[in-house]
């Protein structure tokens, strides 16, 4: 006994001198940061201007130190907060996990992060990383964002949709909490809104309870990136000053090929091997385009190192997309055994902001994969596109960050310098409807007239409205519904809005058990896997979840079975062991478990949401045909119907469309049918019924829509 309680006191001392040593490392560390010799100038400009544009190179200490300056600075009194947003939810996770580790606090109390469906803050919270999003939607019921002094909008030059419009808001914020200074009345009767509201005694009333008596600080705003276009955001910002912090911390050498890669997919991997046999250790980051083109290389590569010399096998293969549930996204930032080189392959998710320890080199084969929107379709596709200037920097970026690092492009260096030097706004080419309905929520009348950084296309803007004003969202004259909850609470719910609505019509249709399964199928990616050489097979099993009333059902019915098969092995099985079954069980049906799981985990987020905001949860049972029905009230937007030569046109558009040869309707040639991407379900059973009534009306309103709004 004796023994083991001086064991114990041996280890809990070894312990403790572990700690104090990490924390001295941490300690010595910060200083050694380039941000570090500039803190007391930096806060100087922090208190002279509102706005600051700060650009410093990669890993110089930006995200993870300037926002301790700031509390260290006395950002923070009177129960005040900085908020650091993010366009990611890895590096919003990662960042405060490190950031709470250098301050020695347990993350969720002083500093805290939250991302979409997690909250790890608390009212002690001081310095909160989160999304961009987020932070917009924060903004719905807190219009003036005041229980923050300082905002930093870090990552500036990704000009992710959600960053371009948290700029521009952020600019109005401001001003009105300038204001406010002079003039408390503001605050004190308006609305969430931000709209002046009288009472039944004809009195300004506040609905803003928090500002009662109070008067609003000014905001002050921070813009930071190593790689942004400082001149176009201080023009925006008025003549906002840009600060500059000079040198990085370790060098990485940047290589390029002598020819042009045929395949740089090939390419990636050869490099891959190339360095893992005659470079000194040190784990590889290398970025790819999607799930698609990360799975094959995962495959190929865990091949290769099977052939290698027993020696050289100490290769692991970690990959990391957006599609992977946040528990498996963090595996890559484990540090992994000694002797162990990781490769972890990537996709953009990785670029900017995140440190992921161990990593020395970089592969970057000059690719993204990018949204982009045709309005006159209605239509958002992927494209693979070249990579910008500001792109390659930041991925040579995550490379340096703990020693000197190496990156290889994979394309010549002339080919470098014919990169555009940024990349294109987001805001310029997607689908903007959950934007406008965020702007709209958000008390901007008219989003025509919003002051964007780089204004979106007009078309789009225009087919966008349209697109809400039938989804029963907004007024013909783009106002948020004062009737109608619909539009605010299509706004609560982070999605896309035609998911958004489909829930709400859902609980009217005593589907919202249904739909919610259904939003959460269509939100992964590709739920079948039909191997080359096991077509047949896969096709035999696909049947069996099969429902000949389309693709929603049919995914219903294999979230279900997946559920019951879960409940039946429940009380016989660890938590491990039965998720080791449900792969089992997803490989025998050749169903993805990867997407699997991840729908399974957005429905119970979801869910969560939804109940929160009070919805019923209920269910239709067997009752398909009311489902059916809530399909065709929910994706009316996106109807096909059979022309008298066999071909389908899209309803609104005109547009010929076809049926995808994965649909279940692929042979059947319903005469009518809907959905959202390649999900579709036959509706002509139940079309007529629901979309001739209200409906009908509101496609002839669409006509007249973009009249409403005045054009240059
Ligand atoms: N999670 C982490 N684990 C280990 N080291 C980290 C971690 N996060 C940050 N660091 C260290 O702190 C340094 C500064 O990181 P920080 O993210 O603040 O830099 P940055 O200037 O914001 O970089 P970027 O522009 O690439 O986002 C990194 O170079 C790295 O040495």
């Amino acid at each position: 006994m004796e023994r083991q309680g001086l064991d114990a006191k041996v280890s809990t001392n070894d312990c403790k001198s572990e700690n104090v040593s990490r924390k001295r490392k941490l300690a010595e560390h910060r200083k050694s940061l380039p941000v570090a010799s500039v803190e007391s100038s930096l806060m100087q400009e922090v208190l002279r201007n509102d706005t600051l544009i700060i650009v410093g190179e990669t890993g110089s200490g930006k995200t993870t130190q300037i926002p301790q300056f700031l509390f260290n600075a006395g950002f923070c009194r009177d129960g005040k907060a900085i908020g650091v947003t993010q366009p990611r939810r890895v590096a919003a996770v990662t960042v405060a996990k490190r950031v709470a580790e250098e301050c020695g606090v347990e993350v969720g109390q002083k500093v805290g992060y939250s991302i979409r469906f997690e909250d790890v803050t608390s009212s002690s919270t001081r310095i909160k990383y989160m999304t961009d999003g987020l932070l917009l939607r924060e903004a719905l019921l807190d219009p003036y964002l005041s229980r923050y002094s300082v905002i930093i909008v870090d990552e500036a030059h990704e000009r992710t949709v959600n960053t371009d419009v948290l700029l521009g808001f952020l600019k109005k914020v401001q001003k009105t909490r300038s204001r406010s200074l002079n003039d408390s009345f503001n605050t004190e009767n308006m609305n969430t809104n931000g709209k002046l509201e009288k009472g039944n005694n004809g009195k300004y009333v506040s609905s803003l309870r928090q500002h009662r008596g109070r008067k609003l600080h000014p905001l002050k705003l921070i813009i930071m990136s190593a790689s942004l276009d400082a001149r176009l955001f201080s023009e925006y910002f008025g003549g906002a000053k840009a600060f500059r912090v000079q040198g990085r911390q370790y060098p990485v050498a940047i290589s390029y090929t002598r020819k042009h890669v045929l395949d740089y997919t090939e390419a990636t991997l050869i490099t891959i091997f190339q360095i893992h046999l005659e470079e000194s250790p040190g784990d590889i980051l290398a970025f790819l385009t999607g799930q698609d083109e990360i799975e094959s290389i995962e495959t190929l590569a865990k091949e290769t190192i099977q052939k290698l010399p027993e020696s050289k096998r100490n290769l692991v293969v970690i990959p990391i997309y957006s599609a992977l549930p946040s528990e498996q996204q963090l595996r890559v930032f484990a540090p992994t055994p000694p002797g162990v080189r990781k490769v972890i392959l990537a996709t953009n998710i990785a670029e900017t902001s995140v440190t992921i320890p161990g990593i020395k080199y970089v592969i970057d084969p000059g690719f993204v994969k990018a949204r982009t929107y045709d309005p006159n379709k209605g239509m958002e596709s992927l494209i693979v596109f070249p990579t910008s200037k500001a792109q390659a920097l930041q991925r040579s970026g995550r490379a340096g960050r703990e020693g000197p690092g190496k990156c290889f492009r994979q394309y010549p260096e002339d080919m470098f310098y014919k990169l555009e030097d940024s990349t294109k706004p987001e805001i310029k080419r997607c689908n903007l409807s959950n934007v406008i309905l965020q702007l709209t929520a958000l008390g901007v009348d008219n989003v025509t007239e919003f002051d964007f950084l780089e204004a979106p296309p007009r078309q789009a803007i225009f087919k966008s409205l349209e697109q809400l004003i039938l989804l029963g969202a907004i007024t013909n004259d783009g106002k948020l519904k004062l009737s109608d909850p619909v539009g605010h609470q299509m706004a609560r719910i982070p999605l896309d809005p035609i998911y958004s609505k489909a829930l709400i019509v859902a609980s009217q249709f005593n589907c919202l058990e249904e739909m919610l399964i259904t939003v959460s199928m269509l939100s992964v990616e590709s739920i079948f896997y039909h191997p080359r050489e096991k077509q047949e097979e896969a096709r035999a099993k696909m049947k069996c979840f099969s429902s000949p009333e389309g693709d929603h059902l049919t995914l219903i019915n294999v979230y279900r079975s997946a559920v019951d098969f879960l409940n039946k092995k429940k009380l016989e099985l660890s938590k491990e062991k039965l998720e080791k079954s449900l792969r089992k069980w997803c490989k025998e049906n050749f169903i993805n478990s990867r997407s699997l799981r991840h729908a399974r985990d957005i429905h119970s987020q979801i869910r969560r949401h939804v109940e929160q905001m009070g919805l019923p949860l209920n269910s239709c049972g067997d009752d398909m045909l009311q489902f059916c029905r809530c399909l065709a009230g929910s994706f009316f937007l996106n109807v096909a119907t059979k022309q008298p030569d066999g071909t389908y046109r899209d309803f609104s558009s005109g547009e010929v469309v076809q049926i995808h040869p994965s649909s279940v309707l692929f042979r059947k040639k319903p005469d009518c049918f809907g959905g959202i991407q390649h999900w579709t379900a036959p509706l002509q059973k139940v079309f007529g019924e629901v979309i001739s009534t209200e409906r009908s009306t509101k496609f002839l309103d669409s006509a007249t829509v973009s009249e409403g709004y005045t054009v240059d």
